[in-house]
């Protein structure tokens, strides 16, 4: 379980997320939404430790991870994908994802790099390619499939689809779906598309101005479409 009970993040003076509380079951989906700006993506960094200063306790499973470095939270099992992707460009799509094999633990071996390839499907024809040969939606794809080769427990994808085809953004969320239903993984998925968003996880959470205007399932969003209408780009 991993659980944040009021959180609040700061960049220097700027206080950008305000009381944050929040459950993901191991194996559960929460989708956080919101227009841009509204910290999505500061709570998934918050909760990896990765920029902004946090008041308040992350928390896996009892544990507070206040004091850990990001590598340090990593190999207790959580993985950021962030927005800007790093991968790295000289490098192979095989040896940017071989990169992540350290982060596994003896309790969560590492996949293997052929194993990771086989679970996408688009990238197994790219190993061989360079990063800076990859389009920005195969980037996102290896991202991704260097995240997973870690076998988090939690794995944070920040707007994965962001700039995408929709091909890809189809095979990601199939890949996606197939990963949670095989592993029993976790995802926190910052995401402006609600159809993918939707598609990929049971819970969503609705952030407006830092602060939580909504958190619940799918179902209770769909209800009241005035959420969707206040909070959401349509
Ligand atoms: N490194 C930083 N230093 C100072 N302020 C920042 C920094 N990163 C983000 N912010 C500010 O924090 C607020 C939340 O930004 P954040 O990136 O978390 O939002 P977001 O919902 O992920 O938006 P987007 O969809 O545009 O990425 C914004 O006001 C942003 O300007």
């Amino acid at each position: 379980m991993l659980e944040l009970s009021g959180i609040n993040a700061f960049y220097g003076q700027s206080h950008v997320l305000h009381d944050i509380s929040l459950r993901l079951a191991d194996g559960a989906g929460v989708a956080v939404v919101g227009l841009n700006g509204m910290g999505k993506s500061t709570l998934l960094k918050s909760i990896m430790g990765a920029g902004p200063t946090v008041r308040g306790p992350v928390r896996l499973d009892g544990q507070d991870l206040d004091r850990l470095a990001p590598h340090r939270r990593a190999r207790l099992g959580l993985a950021l994908v962030p927005e800007d992707r790093r991968i790295y460009p000289h490098l192979t799509v095989a040896e940017n994802l071989a990169l992540a094999g350290h982060a596994g633990t003896a309790a969560r071996p590492p996949y293997t790099v052929e194993e990771v390839l086989a679970f996408f499907p688009l990238l197994r024809r790219l190993a061989g390619r360079k990063g800076f040969q990859l389009s920005g939606g195969e980037q996102q794809l290896a991202a991704v499939a260097r995240a997973v080769l870690a076998r988090p427990r939690f794995l944070l994808l920040d707007e994965p689809t962001e700039g995408l085809a929709p091909l890809i953004v189809d095979a990601m969320g199939t890949e996606i779906r197939a990963l949670r239903a095989r592993d029993g993984m976790g995802l926190l998925l910052a995401e402006q598309n609600v159809e993918f968003a939707r598609a990929c996880t049971e819970h969503v959470l609705v952030l407006n101005v830092g602060s939580i205007a909504f958190s619940g399932s799918w179902a209770a969003f769909d209800a009241d479409p005035a959420i969707r209408d206040r909070h959401l780009s349509l």
